[in-house]
């Protein structure tokens, strides 16, 4: 084991498990002072000069913060694509590339596409950047978040029409009309907080996590309905839900009027995804 390699892992200890704090390490040597990975795993060293010295005792400094790790890279990894993320933006979870990718099975090359609360952009970019026919509109209500995701957007030469919007408050105009509507909305309860990591809790967004108690399904149902209006006789809806609720908005979605409702699950066997014609 490198020099670096085993100092890091001593200093997270305590901290982060030792497989957590194995992966920390290798991602400081190889993403941040750029080690080939072939090296790192051969165990050979790596010669850190004073100024890198510092920084990497900044980035210990930050990790035993619970920072995470995407923020102090300043970037992210969603369906093969690296993306830029801060502070401003949730990081990009695997469900949500399962979201993507099942969408990528069923969308018609040439759709055309709105995602709701797009974040750091991830499903917009993914969309655009494999469905290059589509059109692809993203909504977000917060303006530092809609500046990480055009940067995404421009960086990956994704065509993609970014709008600041309220989807809560928002009257779509007659003429706006999709055949598809994603949205990772906000979708944890309050009563959830307890339950969650202090990574999660203490560093992303509190807009894009948290849900009232009382009203778990209010994107949901605003969405929904938002979509009775905007989407084509046909059109699809796309959740990714908080898997305590899939009954819950199979329901409202049905009670709405929609067709062909599907609650299906991620790979960890959770309810994940719902899926709605209209
Ligand atoms: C769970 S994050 C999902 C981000 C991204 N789509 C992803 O999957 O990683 C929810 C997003 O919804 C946005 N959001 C929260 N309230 C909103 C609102 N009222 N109108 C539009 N977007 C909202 C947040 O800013 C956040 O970017």
């Amino acid at each position: 084991m490198n020099i670096t390699t085993a100092y890091v892992r001593r200093k997270l200890q305590g901290y982060y498990t030792p497989q957590e704090a194995g992966n920390l390490s290798r991602l400081i040597c190889c993403e941040i002072f750029g080690q080939r990975t072939v090296d790192y795993y051969l165990g050979k060293d790596i010669t850190l000069s004073a100024k890198a010295k510092q920084e990497l005792e900044s980035i210990l400094t930050r990790l035993h913060n619970f920072e995470p790790i995407q923020y102090i890279l300043g970037e992210a990894r969603f369906l093969g694509r690296t993306l830029c993320v801060t502070p401003d933006v949730l990081i990009p979870r695997p469900e949500t590339e399962e979201l993507v990718e099942l969408m990528l099975k069923e969308l018609s090359p040439a759709s055309r596409v709105l995602d709701i609360g797009t974040g750091s952009g991830c499903i917009a970019v993914s969309l655009a950047k494999e469905l290059p026919e589509s059109q692809v509109t993203a909504w977000d209500v917060s303006e530092k978040a809609l500046s990480v995701a055009a940067l995404n957007g421009g960086a990956l030469r994704a065509s993609i029409r970014f709008e600041q919007r309220d989807v809560l408050t928002y009257t779509p105009d007659v003429t706006e009309c999709y055949d598809v509507i994603v949205s990772n909305p906000p979708y944890v309860t309050e009563a959830e907080k307890a339950e969650m990591e202090q990574n999660v809790l203490d560093w992303e967004p509190s807009l894009a996590l948290f849900v009232p108690d009382a009203d778990p399904l209010r994107f949901y149902r605003r969405i929904a309905v938002l979509g009775l209006e905007m989407l084509v006789p046909g059109g699809k809806l796309y959740f990714e839900i908080n898997r305590a609720f899939g009954e819950d908005t199979v329901s409202m979605l049905r009670d709405l009027g929609y067709r062909t409702v599907r609650l299906q699950k991620d790979i960890s066997h959770n309810d994940r995804f719902v899926i709605a014609e209209k």
